[in-house]
């Protein structure tokens, strides 16, 4: 294939250029160069349509992209923000610089992911994860030399990647503290989003100054679990978010949490200092005020920045048939309880179809605000009532146009809802409020739900017409306890992880009841994983006590198999009164076990074989 006169490639990255920047350009040798010169900009709609989908990233990020714009500006420079697919959706800065930045395609509406525009900053820091500085001919194509680029990624409370913030300038102007002050300012977007969290937030530092890195977040859970953390977090904890997420906060840090100004340790005691910000509760909304448009929380466009679960012996085949489905034009059902994979399964389903290239929009209709709900998803017309954005908006369903419309949890649908739903989906057109314009949709469709639709129809609860309009292909996803290979599965999926697990534990968590499937698993192996970082096979006597026991254990039965709560600590002879139940056996344990170490919670956890955390935990 012929390079196109505009794109030559350029001789390679300066010799002394880092090896990222040549792993990068490895990744670009096979691309088409073809595909490289046609820089295809979306079309204005279709930016407003992915710009409106960033809203909460755009609106979290205007403080930022207006400090740094105003520096851009006067430093003849560009700032640029990028969708987690590398798509530019906002600019800032020099006019003049911004002409030229136009000439290579460096605009809104154009993809700097790397299979598009070979090693660039945008594109190598979304494939990276990481800040970088692409300048001048270390860009894969020459036509970039002119360019100087610095781009950092933003990043969710949980570590995926929301976008990219980029400072570009001309290539004869680098200067060495421009990519410090991008990460900072991304770092800053990330924090702002953190902070609209509903949820506590534990605020510190590492050891006593300003100077000890910056400003740690952790976002907690009512249990104390961490639900998020900013970078600063993972650096003060030496941890990363794998590890991080939905282990107790105790595990990490030592202090009275529940307090607000609390002296706080690292686990290894170095001391951190911090608070506790309980975020005030959200003001109800007077009666009399008109609903306002705010962000879609139920609404994702955006693609998984972590890797999905691949499907396995179970959902492999459940996956061709909803594929085989959909491609036919069929509406596919997924059921199935909590945490059984539902949304895994339906992205797979989207990689997978003819759909693939479109979006992958996911609507959850258990979490639609009901004052906006309609304009959320049909869309309405500039000024179709009170509190509406100026400029309108397209809705949800228009967003899945040629991609795949994920209904999540339909049976939570209100019935007035369902009844517009249904008229949509028959006649697959919808009529924006304020319009008297139908506008034809296209788009493969998914529904899920965790609740027997059937029994909602039986109940007057949903409406039946739309329950067959959404099951033409109904999946049944099973439980995590009626997998035949879960011994096995629980096996791989620790070793996975790193670890091991003794013969007991394996089945001791092969029985349990998983009442919250693969969601609970994996928590509780990840907790199991930190707890046990060594290669030592992890025995059943490590297990959380919950763990192991059948949910209807009898008191004084014997248990089923080997764990800590089959065999309470107490001195032969002195087994608690039968008709305790379980919870009054654990409790015994608990006593005896204390009282044999002398109170000390530490060595008592050990002797029970439990973590320090959980034993505060069961003692609160
Ligand atoms: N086959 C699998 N292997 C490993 N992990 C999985 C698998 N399927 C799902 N998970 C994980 O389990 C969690 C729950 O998955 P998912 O959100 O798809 O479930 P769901 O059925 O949609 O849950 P809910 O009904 O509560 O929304 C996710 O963290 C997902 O990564």
């Amino acid at each position: 294939m012929q390079t196109p006169p505009s794109i030559h490639l350029t001789m390679g990255p300066r010799p002394q250029a880092a090896t990222r920047i040549h792993q990068s350009w490895a990744r670009c040798a096979d691309l088409d160069p073809a595909l490289l010169a046609d820089p295809n900009p979306l079309p204005r709609a279709d930016l407003d349509v992915r710009r409106e989908a960033h809203r909460h990233l755009l609106h979290a990020a205007e403080p930022s992209l207006e400090a740094l714009g105003a520096l851009a500006d006067a430093a003849h420079n560009v700032v640029l923000l990028a969708d987690a697919s590398g798509l530019i959706l906002h600019e800032r800065g020099s006019r003049s610089f911004q002409d030229k930045a136009r000439r290579v395609a460096l605009q809104p509406g154009v993809s700097w992911a790397e299979p598009l525009r070979g090693t660039n900053a945008i594109g190598t820091a979304l494939h990276d994860g990481r800040a970088v500085r692409i300048h001048g001919a270390e860009h894969f194509l020459a036509c970039n030399s002119i360019l100087s680029c610095h781009a950092a990624p933003i990043f969710s409370a949980t570590g995926e990647i929301l976008g990219i913030l980029d400072l570009s300038g001309p290539a004869d102007d680098m200067r060495d503290y421009v990519l410090a002050l991008v990460q900072r300012m991304a770092r800053g977007i990330a924090d702002q989003i953190l902070g609209e969290s509903p949820l506590r937030r534990l605020d510190f530092r590492l050891g006593q100054g300003p100077e000890n890195g910056g400003h740690a977040l952790l976002l907690l859970d009512d249990d104390a679990r961490i639900a998020g953390a900013n970078e600063a977090a993972l650096h003060a904890l030496d941890a990363d978010w794998e590890r991080l997420i939905g282990t107790p906060c105790a595990q990490w840090i030592d202090g009275p949490l529940h307090t607000r100004d609390a002296p706080l340790h690292r686990h290894d005691g170095r001391p951190l200092t911090g608070r506790l910000i309980v975020p005030p509760r959200m003001p109800a909304r007077p009666a009399s005020a008109p609903p306002a448009p705010r962000p879609a929380p139920s609404a994702s466009l955006r693609p998984e920045a972590r890797p999905l679960p691949a499907p396995d012996a179970v959902s492999a085949p459940l996956l061709d048939q909803a594929v085989r489905a959909l491609d036919a034009g069929l509406a596919v059902l997924l059921c199935g309880e909590t945490g059984t994979g539902k949304e895994v399964l339906s992205r797979h389903i989207h990689a997978r179809s003819t759909w693939r290239d479109g979006p992958f929009v996911a609507i959850n209709c258990a979490a639609l605000p009901e004052h906006l709900v309609e304009s959320e998803l049909f869309g309405y017309e500039p000024g179709a009532f009170t509190g509406a954005r100026r400029e309108g908006a397209r809705g949800l369903l228009r967003q899945a146009q040629g991609g795949v419309l994920f209904l999540d949890e339909i049976g939570d649908m209100p019935l007035a809802l369902q009844t517009r739903l249904l008229r949509v989906l028959q006649e697959r057109e919808v009529q924006p409020l304020g319009s008297d314009k139908r506008v034809p949709l296209s788009f493969g469709l998914v529904s899920a739900s965790h609740q027997n639709l059937k029994a909602l129809v039986a109940q007057g609860r949903f409406r039946a017409d739309l329950y067959y309009r959404l099951q033409d292909m109904p999946l049944q996803l099973p439980p995590l306890r009626d997998r035949h290979d879960l011994a096995a599965f629980i096996d791989e999926a620790y070793r996975a992880l790193g670890g091991r697990l003794a013969a007991d534990a394996r089945h001791a968590l092969a029985r349990h009841d998983w009442p919250g499937n693969y969601r609970e698993l994996f928590s509780v192996l990840r907790r199991l994983r930190c707890q046990h970082p060594g290669p030592v096979p992890v025995m059943a006597g490590s297990l959380p006590v919950d763990i192991g026991q059948p949910a209807d254990a009898a008191p004084g039965a014997p248990a089923d198999g080997p764990g800590p709560a089959a065999e309470p600590d107490h001195p032969p002879g002195a087994r608690p009164h039968p008709g305790t139940g379980l919870r009054a056996l654990e409790r015994h344990a608990i006593e005896q076990a204390l009282q044999a170490c002398q109170g000390n919670v530490s060595r008592a956890a050990r002797r029970l074989g439990i973590h320090r955390s959980t034993l505060y935990r069961k003692l609160k």
